[in-house]
């Protein structure tokens, strides 16, 4: 079988001023079909108390079907970023569209069923993991069999003798891949990780990966993880965007970073080697 022809990811880059520059980035991203998921545009955040931009006119197109990789320093505003997409907060100024629809026009609730969010550490309602799992889709009034349950958890690569154990039975590497069997479970298109296995070994850490690329590949799901390890992006991301103090400096493919211009770039490449 042929593979699939590479898509044109156009991405554009915020400078300091009113400049925009451009880039057209060619991604090959696999299954994806190449339309624009997220549109970011101007998105700009200040620090309550001190005024410092936290957020920079902040302006990218996220293709969609891609895993997107953001990296930075401590505090460069990925988690704001990232909240900003499932309206965790709601920008003073800047637009993110979500398939051409301004998020602000969305209903929250449906918006967050449609974004869904991982964060660091795993959360667990009280009850069973089936509980849990079925918690989402049951406010919309739908029963998730004995079956669908097990399906999710064959998905993040969890046994499904899981389903009656609860939150304090399980490890926090398997406490997470339920959690994003939950997320699952509410049919998302997106999903927007908040460094997703940092507190996990290197095989919960494999599993979850698998499940990701999983997902992006017979899903075509949209994903946007903010991850510290460069040698996890490089495994698993089609793009990496790089924020430093609140703006984009470089959108590359993984493999680019050693061509990168910019010096964090550079050092982030050298700290992971
Ligand atoms: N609600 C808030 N009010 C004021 N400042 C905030 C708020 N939320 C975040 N910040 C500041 O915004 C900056 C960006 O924070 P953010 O959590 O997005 O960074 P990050 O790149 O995800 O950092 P890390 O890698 O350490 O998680 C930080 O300087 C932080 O202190």
């Amino acid at each position: 079988m042929s593979s699939p022809p590479p898509v044109q990811a156009h991405l554009s880059i915020a400078d300091g001023d009113e400049t925009v520059r451009e880039h057209l980035l060619t991604v090959d991203v696999g299954e994806a079909d190449g339309d624009v998921k997220f549109r970011i545009r101007n998105l700009a955040k200040k620090s309550d108390t001190t005024g410092a931009a936290i957020l920079n006119r902040l302006t990218l197109d996220i293709p969609r079907g891609v895993i997107m990789g953001v990296i930075g320093p401590s505090g460069s505003g990925k988690s704001t970023l990232l909240r900003a997409l499932n309206r965790l907060w709601e920008p003073p100024s800047g637009t993110v569209f979500l398939d051409g629809r301004d998020i602000l026009d969305v209903d929250v609730l449906s918006l967050r069923r449609k974004v869904g969010m991982l964060f660091q550490l795993p959360v667990l309602f009280e009850g069973t993991v089936a509980d849990n799992i079925r918690y989402g889709p049951q406010l919309k009034g739908k029963k998730l069999s004995d079956e669908d349950v097990h399906k999710l958890l064959t998905l993040v690569d969890l046994d499904s003798s899981f389903s009656t154990k609860t939150g304090s039975e399980m490890s926090v590497g398997q406490s997470q891949r339920v959690a994003l069997a939950r997320t699952l479970a509410n049919s998302p298109e997106v999903l927007l990780l908040d460094e997703p296995t940092s507190a996990l070994d290197p095989i919960s850490t494999e599993r979850i990966e698998g499940a990701l690329v999983k997902l992006k590949q017979k899903q075509g799901m949209t994903i946007v993880m903010v991850s510290h390890s460069i040698k996890q992006i490089q495994r698993i991301a089609d793009i990496v965007c790089l924020l430093v103090d609140g703006e984009i400096v470089e959108v590359l493919k993984p493999d680019q970073l050693s061509q990168a211009n910019h010096p964090m770039a550079l050092r982030f490449l050298q700290l992971s080697s």
